[in-house]
Formats: C-alpha cells, sequence, structure tokens
C-alpha cells in the first residue's frame, strides 16, 4: 500500500482520533493499520484497559496508558485524561526519529470532544500536532440500539456524540446484518451527521489512504456543534522558590471555592518554605488534597536541589496571567 499520511505542508504530525462504542472495532481497525505494510512510522496511545497485539517490527512506538477515572460531580471522566495525554504527546514529539502518525484510540464510552480539544488548547502541542481528524466506528449491528438509548436527563449519549463528531465513520461489522438493515443504519447516521465520509467495512478493513493523513477535521463544524470547544485550556505555571503555605492555602481554598466549577482539574508538585518534602497538590473541581513526599514514600528536596513549583489547572475560562500572578505572590 503506497503510504498514506505523509507529513502535511504545515509539517505538523497529523493525530487520529478513533473513537467509536464498547465492541464496535477499534482494536480491530489499529490492529490492522498497523499490520499493514505502508512503511509509516505510527505511534498508538491505547486509552482503556485491555491489550493491543501489537508487532513491534512494524510499529515504532507504542504507549499504553490506563485511563484513570475520577468520580467527579458532574460525572466528567475525562479530565484526567487530558492531562495524561499532554504528557504523552509532548514525549512522543521530542523523539529524536520523526513519528509520521499518532492514532489515539479512546475508550468505547468517551465522548471524543475533550481529547479533541487537546489539540486546541495546549500551546506547545498546537505548534507539533495536528488534529487530522475524528474517526468513529460503529458497529453495524448494534449501533440503534446505542443510538435509541434512553439517558437520564443531563447524561450524554456517548454513541449519539461520537458519530455527530465524526469526520469519518466506518460502518463496520457489515457482514453480520443485511442488506435493509444496513440502509437503514446509513440514513440514521447521515441525519445525525451528514457531512461525514462513510466506510463500510469488515474487520474495521477501509483503505488507508482515506483514513489517515487527510486534514478532514473541520474546527468550524465542532463548534457549531459544542459552542463551548476553544473556550477550555490547560495552564501550565513554573515558578522557582518556595511557598508560604499560608498563603498558598488561602489562595487554593479561594480559587476553587470561586472558580470550582470552570477548573476540573488541577494538579501541583510544590516546595513549601518550612519543609525539606515535596508537596504533591491534587484537585478535583472544588475539592484538593495534599500529600508530602514522606507521606507517599518519596524523596523530598535534595540539599542543592533547585525549589521549582509546578501547577496545571484543566478547565474553561481560565486566565493565564491572573492565575500566574496570583501563584507567584504566594512563594516568600
Ligand atoms: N463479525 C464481525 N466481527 C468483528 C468485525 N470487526 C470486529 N469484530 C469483532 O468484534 C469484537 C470487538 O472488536 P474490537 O476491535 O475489540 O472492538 P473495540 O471497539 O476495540 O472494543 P472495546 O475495546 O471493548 O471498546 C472482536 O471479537 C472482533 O473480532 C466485523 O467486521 N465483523
Amino acid at each position: 500500500m503506497a503510504a498514506a499520511a505523509a507529513h502535511m505542508p504545515d509539517g505538523k504530525i497529523p493525530v487520529t482520533v478513533v473513537t467509536g462504542f464498547l465492541g464496535s472495532g477499534k482494536t480491530t481497525l489499529v490492529n490492522y493499520i498497523l499490520q499493514e505494510n505502508h512503511g509509516l512510522k505510527i505511534a498508538v496511545i491505547e486509552n482503556e484497559f485491555g491489550e493491543v497485539g501489537i508487532d513491534d517490527e512494524l510499529v515504532s512506538t507504542s504507549v499504553e496508558t490506563q485511563e484513570e477515572l475520577f468520580e467527579m460531580n458532574n460525572g466528567c471522566v475525562c479530565c484526567t485524561v487530558r492531562g495524561d495525554l499532554v504528557r504523552i504527546l509532548t514525549k512522543l514529539t521530542q523523539r529524536k526519529k520523526r513519528l509520521d502518525a499518532v492514532l489515539i484510540e479512546t475508550t468505547g464510552l468517551a465522548d471524543p470532544g475533550p481529547v479533541a480539544q487537546t489539540f486546541f488548547a495546549d500551546e506547545d502541542l498546537k505548534l507539533k500536532l495536528r488534529l487530522d481528524s475524528i474517526l468513529t466506528v460503529v458497529d453495524a449491528k448494534h449501533v440503534m440500539l446505542h443510538l435509541d438509548e434512553k439517558k437520564p436527563e443531563g447524561v450524554t449519549n456517548e454513541s449519539l456524540e461520537q458519530v455527530a463528531f465524526a469526520d469519518r465513520i466506518l460502518l463496520n461489522k457489515v457482514d453480520l446484518v443485511s442488506k435493509d438493515e444496513l440502509s437503514g443504519v446509513r440514513h440514521r447516521l447521515k441525519r445525525i451527521n451528514a457531512t461525514a465520509q462513510v466506510f463500510e467495512t469488515e474487520r474495521s478493513r477501509a483503505p488507508l489512504d482515506k483514513l489517515l493523513g487527510l486534514s478532514a477535521f473541520d474546527l468550524n463544524r465542532i463548534v457549531d456543534l459544542m459552542p463551548t470547544f476553544l473556550d477550555d485550556a490547560t495552564v501550565g505555571i513554573l515558578a522557582d522558590g518556595s511557598l508560604d503555605q499560608m498563603k498558598l492555602n488561602k489562595w487554593l481554598s479561594n480559587l476553587l471555592q470561586e472558580k470550582g466549577n470552570d477548573i476540573y482539574r488541577s494538579k501541583g508538585v510544590l516546595s513549601l518554605s518550612h519543609s525539606t518534602d515535596k508537596y504533591v497538590f491534587q484537585g478535583v473541581h472544588h475539592q484538593m488534597t495534599f500529600a508530602s513526599s514522606t507521606e507517599l514514600g518519596k524523596p523530598g528536596w535534595a540539599e542543592n536541589e533547585k525549589r521549582v513549583n509546578k501547577m496545571v489547572f484543566i478547565g474553561k475560562h481560565l486566565n493565564r496571567q491572573e492565575l500566574e500572578d496570583s501563584f507567584k505572590a504566594c512563594i516568600v
């Protein structure tokens, strides 16, 4: 097969987000892509439990992450993934050997929005990676069942979102349905998403040059679907020195009290002026916890180690400058 995803003129590495309901054929697709003889260096980020049989000969990198599920007040489970995703993608872009493409396989229940947002929210990643397309795998036999499922108020129907967000749809497992059933599913998909190109497949086998490196992602369409898409952001702060514990506590509790609805997730590794411990801060909306390196059984600050504080906020309507200035005001 000819190389499907050559580098784009902008020099950015194309990223394909593979989504689809549990059991629809995502892993089958990823394995098929990795085993095809296309000569491309593709990194796969697995975002779920379970194994992918990856052939090391063909694949230069495989990064397996396990999604940490956090039960949050609003049921949002994506925020931690975003933090981890940023970390893994940053690592991938720092590799000496250049990658031709990145595939992210999301969990069957994940709404693809937050994963896609990562490529617009993080300033560094934005320069190196380009969201190429959202590829949704649909199980022709069972998709109607999932699309029809009534959810409690306020709970999204992930199948519906996955179809709505897709740039490409693999209508998979066509071997399990009749012609009539297939045409019914096609109509239904078209009603939800009129623009996505649909490929009928068995075992997720669609032509690769129709799947990778296409610049199919259409930001305007997604912003229409989800007006807050570009509001979300990640703010990372690095500050030398040590913090005054009283000031820090006051700052954090005020911040999370006032902005906790907008700050989905916060994390930090901090240096406090009265201690040689490193302090790990974890926040989820309004809730926060601190743990010292002693409590975690980890080393504290070494005698000649430079004291540096790191904070990360993931959320929406975040004012980077304001967060940075008020954080730095807590340094002694
Ligand atoms: N009959 C049939 N079975 C298929 C087809 N594609 C995949 N399968 C099977 O469906 C099952 C689920 O496929 P996976 O690729 O693991 O699905 P997945 O979306 O990764 O599933 P999760 O990891 O649970 O989200 C496996 O047993 C596959 O062999 C197809 O086109 N036809």
